[in-house]
């Protein structure tokens, strides 16, 4: 098995030990000869890099590590990168978040006005990276998990349209499956997928069993009459379990598929709203949670020196997710993941330029979506409005045009009054200017 060359962007995160861990325990099925930490902020990351070399030096010594801000150091002779950055931190997800809500409007880091804000900031540095990454591994596979993944998708599309080795996921379908498997008492390793929609914005309509047995009815009948909570609820702040929560309500109003949680800020805007507190955010609940665990973890770990008795580098979805698609490309496994791609008649009544989020098998030439077929008009008119809200958000970046932004945030779904859409924009506008280009 070819022993791979790693590099993760955004090496700071509170998700690279969780990421680190999963490729220690993965090594029979993705071989590493390096792993490479890279981040703008060199301060944040020293800790996680640290970590990072005792990890590897107790289970898998024979895999160089390194940590480092030069981007020529990261990027050069790389067979993956996992991307997960985030451009203006967690001070510019709580603008994200706070500045609609003063405005009585949904404020979320990939939702509303919020994932647009996240996404004109994203873009920009998403860009760069896959410049950066092409002129010095020009084969490298570009996994990306840099949010909001269904904007970054369709930008990098848009400007990398010949680039077939750029590939965004998102682990919330994974996560999902997670929890309906813990429902039924069955082996998510067992149960394949089928789903359509866009990243944040998707259903699945069935779920079928080693026996091809579809087990949707069973699993929506449990959420029917017991309600839903993640597979981890005991990791979980109440913002997240009160998320879960909300596919009950969603399973009864529109029974036919299984929602992704993040469509309730767009089927019950106003109610969500008079749940979220405009003064303590999902970006509070993180600063005083998981980015003190993490770090301090981390820290204590590298000043005993070993990480024999640690908590912090727990397995969920997303680092093994990470490690896990990547093996299935290297491989050439063809495990079926739910994936972000291209439309070209997947879905056959949507244009071919949506990006989707759909299940396919993962190999050595990348996603081989299964086919969906027509859909119905429901999903088919959700979908098309918040297709357009995208496609005008990244025309607005690369066109540096306000009227695009604007027409964006009249058609979202947890907007449309223009007079509100134009009144957050001008906010947002001013606290993005050291990221934005200037929309004119
Ligand atoms: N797709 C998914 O399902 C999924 C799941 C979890 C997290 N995410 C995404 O992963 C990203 C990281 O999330 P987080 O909560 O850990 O954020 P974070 O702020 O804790 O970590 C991100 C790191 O990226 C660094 N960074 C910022 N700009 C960079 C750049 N241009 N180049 C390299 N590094 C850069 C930061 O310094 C920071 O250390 C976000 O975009 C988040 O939305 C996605
Ligand atoms: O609010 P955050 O920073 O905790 O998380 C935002 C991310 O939420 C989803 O990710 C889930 C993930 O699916 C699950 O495996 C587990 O790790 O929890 C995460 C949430 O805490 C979502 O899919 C991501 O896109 C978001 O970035
Ligand atoms: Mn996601």
């Amino acid at each position: 098995m070819k022993k791979n060359n790693i590099v993760l962007v955004g090496g700071g995160s509170t998700w690279t030990p969780g990421i680190l861990k999963a490729m220690t325990t993965h090594l029979d099925q993705f071989a590493l000869n390096k792993v490479t930490l890279y981040d703008i902020d060199a301060e944040r990351q020293n800790i996680i890099g640290e970590f990072a070399k005792i990890l590897f030096r107790e289970e898998a010594p024979d895999v160089e590590v390194a940590y480092t801000t030069d981007k020529e150091e990261a990027y050069r002779d790389v067979d993956f990168v996992f991307c997960q950055m985030r451009t203006g931190g967690f001070d510019m997800r709580e603008q994200d978040e706070k500045i609609p809500l003063s405005m009585g409007l949904i404020g979320q880091e990939t939702c509303g006005p919020g994932g647009f804000a996240y996404g004109l900031r994203s873009i920009r540095d998403m860009e760069e990276m896959v410049k950066d990454v092409r002129s010095l591994s020009p084969n490298a596979w570009i996994l990306n998990y840099t949010n909001p993944a269904a904007i970054v998708g369709l930008a990098l599309d848009k400007l990398f349209p010949e680039d077939d080795r750029i590939l965004n996921i998102c682990d919330q379908p994974v996560n999902l499956m997670r929890s309906y498997a813990k429902l039924i008492d069955h082996d998510v390793n067992k149960l394949e997928p089928e789903y359509f929609g866009l990243n944040h914005y998707g259903w699945f309509t069935a779920i079928y069993d080693e026996n091809g047995m579809d087990v949707a009815p069973k699993i929506k009948e449990i959420v029917l009459n017991g309600g839903f909570r993640p597979v981890d609820a005991e990791q979980r702040d109440q913002s997240w379990l009160d998320t879960y929560a909300m596919v009950e309500d969603m399973l009864r109003d529109f029974p036919d598929y299984l929602p992704n949680t993040y469509l309730q800020y767009y089927l019950y805007p106003d109610y969500k709203l008079s749940t979220l507190d405009p003064d303590y955010t999902r970006t509070d609940e993180v600063r005083n949670g998981r980015e003190q665990k993490v770090f301090a973890e981390c820290e204590r770990i590298v000043k005993n020196d070993t990480t024999q008795d640690s908590k912090v580098v727990h397995n969920d979805a997303h680092g093994d997710m990470m490690v896990e698609v990547a093996a299935s490309i290297a491989n050439n496994l063809r495990k079926t993941y739910v994936v972000i791609v291209r439309n070209d008649g997947i879905v056959s009544n949507l244009d071919d330029d949506v990006m989707i989020e759909v299940a396919a098998s993962l190999g050595k030439n990348g996603p081989h979506p299964y086919s969906v077929g027509k859909i119905d008009t429901f999903y088919k008119g959700l979908i098309e409005s918040q297709h357009a809200f995208e496609k005008l958000t990244v025309e607005a970046y690369v066109e540096n045009s306000y009227t695009k932004a604007l027409q964006a945030l009249t058609l979202n779904r947890t907007i449309v009054d223009a007079k509100k859409a134009r009144k957050v924009l001008d906010a947002l506008i001013e606290a993005n200017k050291d990221y934005w280009p200037t929309l004119n």
